[in-house]
């Protein structure tokens, strides 16, 4: 019987974070390519069987898809139906998009629980149906920062260009106009008869533009693309201002740009660029009530999305001459149907949303130094790429869009303590009797470090995990945890107790406890009626340290016995050799009495599950009083 403490284990995999990849065995290090400023985990799991098979549904980047085939069977169909897509996804484990595809609620079931990573390849995802998502415990990831310069260059280049009629203007010198028809001779019986002369049409006073200089923009979401555009409009000698309810005031001011109220952007602005995202609360931001508070003759530019316009109301305020001139990228409907009339009126300029569209953000890495910063880009293909063989291969994503972003290295040293939450959880919820539904769980978190400096989502959801699967056939990871725990009616409080000491460790121990339930295990219920579980670190392993009012030391591996007997001599070679007869190898062994002679609580750790009779020959001891078997 081996009774003694094993070595740490092997690192966690964080494939059981994330949606569960099939494809990982081990472990190994290695440092990325390039120096990012993203803080990404540099674990990597190994693959050994099949490889995971990508969807490529829009055009993505050479560079993106050489990456991807590296690792994974990369499927590249573009102008996918969305019946064909549903037909698709179910023999696949990532799929890529732009904005061009609607990933539906249907597509996530259509995909039967394989679909694991989305990628969008872009920064909206107002395509994605992120609730779903969640609820299929697919990870999202986007590719946030790479077609930044991209879209703010455009956005200038439609500020400038409808300012100077530039698409107007080119379109008339390029048609011209019929200036005479002739006949070459006397008789002229049919229309063909004449011949016409063309001549340039150029419409010099037609196609007077407004100046730029000294005119004020204001820059309506003030993130990564609005921040850049405003920093460019400084330079064409704009006053810019911007309204953004979330962006920090310094940061603008440090570009000199002023914050600003919704109304008072609406209400003084020659120009406006849109740039926020597009969510419930911008839907139609610019509408009939918004239009009538803006400056006679202002000027839109909208890079941003289709949908925080409403286009009907945009026609009535160019119509009104409230709006004199619009520039768009983006429609509520792409592309626009043909009867648009906003797509048909001279005073709108328009594009094919192109503004991500540059041979630099869609591929390869610009670095730009000058009175703009310094600008170190990835294109977008490579940037999501990265993020979804990442996320394929276990890690966590630090352009995750549904799950909690957390660092590097706040995730090193969690990483035992993720491991023990889900054990307690597991333990935890084994320990209930048949038929006590779990309804509420609290969770303490003793630690001698500031609350502030605890992120313990992680290991909520490790709780969650535990907690959940040995009673369901739910698959929970880090993504689907507060959801399905809210579906299921599970309610989880987290405690924190601040601990004097020296705070080395993130945390001491962890307490998981289920009110309101019987147990099959009288003993773990505590002298307040919960059933309770502690747990803590011990050299990097896991360890069970108290049941119910008992104190045990058990490393949590393998799988657990726990013996209530009264304590006398004997009892632990007597379960020992039980064990022993049926070839259970022991792992650990701990006894932890109230008082010598009185009750005791035996907790045997065992390598392989024990056989129902080796469980019913313990039972027959004579001392032993309970007993249960948990899997960890
Ligand atoms: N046309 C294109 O090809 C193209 C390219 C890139 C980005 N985009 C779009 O541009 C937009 C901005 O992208 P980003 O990368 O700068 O995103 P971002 O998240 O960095 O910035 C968005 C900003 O909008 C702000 N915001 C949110 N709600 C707001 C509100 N009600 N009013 C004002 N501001 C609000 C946020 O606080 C944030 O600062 C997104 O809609 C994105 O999809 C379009
Ligand atoms: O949100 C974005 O990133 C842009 O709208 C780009 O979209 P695209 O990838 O379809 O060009």
């Amino acid at each position: 019987m081996a009774a003694s403490a094993k070595p740490p284990t092997a690192s966690l995999s964080w494939n059981k974070l994330l949606p569960s990849s099939p494809f990982a065995t081990a472990l190994v290090s290695f440092p990325r390519r390039r120096n990012r400023s993203a803080k990404t985990v540099f674990v990597v799991a190994v693959s050994s069987g099949a490889k995971p098979t990508v969807l490529v549904a829009e055009k993505l980047g050479e560079a993106g898809i050489s990456l991807l085939k590296e690792f994974a069977n990369v499927d590249c169909s573009y102008n996918l139906t969305q019946e064909e897509l549903c037909t698709k996804i179910s023999l696949c484990d990532a799929l890529i998009v732009r904005s061009g595809t609607k990933v539906t609620r249907d597509v996530f079931e259509a995909s039967s629980g394989r679909l694991k990573v989305v990628g969008r390849a872009g920064v909206g995802i107002d395509n994605v149906d992120l609730a779903a998502a969640t609820e299929h415990g697919c990870l999202v990831v986007n590719a946030p920062t790479a077609n930044t310069i991209a879209a703010a260059e455009h956005g200038i280049a439609l500020l400038a260009a409808m300012a100077r009629n530039i698409s107007q203007a080119s379109e008339s010198v390029k048609a011209g106009s019929v200036v005479k028809a002739f006949c070459p001779s006397a008789k002229v019986k049919f229309v063909s008869d004449l011949v016409y002369s063309f001549a340039r049409k150029w419409q010099r006073s037609k196609y007077v533009g407004v100046s730029l200089v000294g005119k004020t923009l204001a820059v309506m979401g003030f993130g990564k693309v609005g921040s850049e555009v405003a920093r460019r409009a400084k330079g064409l000698g704009m006053h810019v201002i911007a309204h953004d309810p979330y962006a920090p005031a310094d940061r603008a001011r440090a570009i000199g740009v002023e914050l600003v109220s919704f109304d008072e952007a609406l209400a003084t602005a020659d120009f406006i660029s849109l740039h926020m995202p597009l969510t419930a609360s911008t839907s139609k931001v610019l509408n009939d009530e918004t239009f009538a508070k803006m400056k006679k003759g202002v000027r839109i530019v909208n890079v941003a999305r289709g949908g925080v316009i409403d286009e009907e109301a945009l026609v009535k305020a160019l119509d009104a001459g409230i709006v004199a001139q619009a520039a768009l990228d983006v429609f509520t409907v792409e592309p626009p149907p043909t009867d648009s009339k906003l797509v048909s009126d001279e005073r709108v300029t328009v594009t094919p949303h192109l503004g991500a569209s540059t041979m630099e953000a869609q591929t390869s890495v610009i670095t730009s130094v000058g009175n703009v910063g310094v600008v170190v880009q990835e294109g977008v293909a490579i940037e999501i790429a990265e993020a979804v063989v990442g996320a394929l291969r276990g890690e966590l994503a630090a352009t995750a869009v549904n799950a909690p972003m957390v660092p590097a290295e706040v995730l090193a040293e969690l990483k035992p303590f993720v491991e023990l939450a889900e054990k307690l959880g597991r333990l935890a919820v084994q320990l209930i009797a048949g038929g006590s539904g779990v309804k509420s769980v609290k969770v303490t978190y003793a630690s001698a470090r500031a609350p502030d400096d605890l992120d313990t989502r992680l290991l909520r959801a490790m709780i969650t995990k535990g907690l959940i699967e040995p009673i369901s056939s739910v698959f929970v990871n880090l993504v689907n945890a507060d959801f399905t725990a809210k579906q299921r009616g599970l309610r989880i409080s987290e405690e924190r107790i601040l601990l004097d000491g020296s705070p080395e460790s993130p945390l001491e121990f962890i307490q998981v406890q289920i009110a309101n339930v019987e147990s099959k295990f009288a003993s773990a219920i505590s002298e307040s009626g919960e059933v309770k579980v502690e747990g803590k670190v011990k050299d990097g392993v896991p360890h069970l340290t108290k049941v119910g009012s008992f104190e045990v030391d058990v490393s949590l591996e393998g799988s657990l016995i726990l013996c209530r007997q009264v304590d006398q001599p004997g009892m632990i070679g007597k379960v020992g050799s039980v064990l022993g007869e049926e070839n259970v190898n022991v792992s650990f062994m701990s006894v932890g009495r109230i008082a010598p002679r009185k009750q005791a609580v035996m907790a045997i750790g065992v390598d392989e599950p024990p056989s129902k009779d080796a469980l019913k020959r313990i039972g027959e001891i004579p001392a032993v009083e309970e007993f249960v078997y948990l899997k960890l």
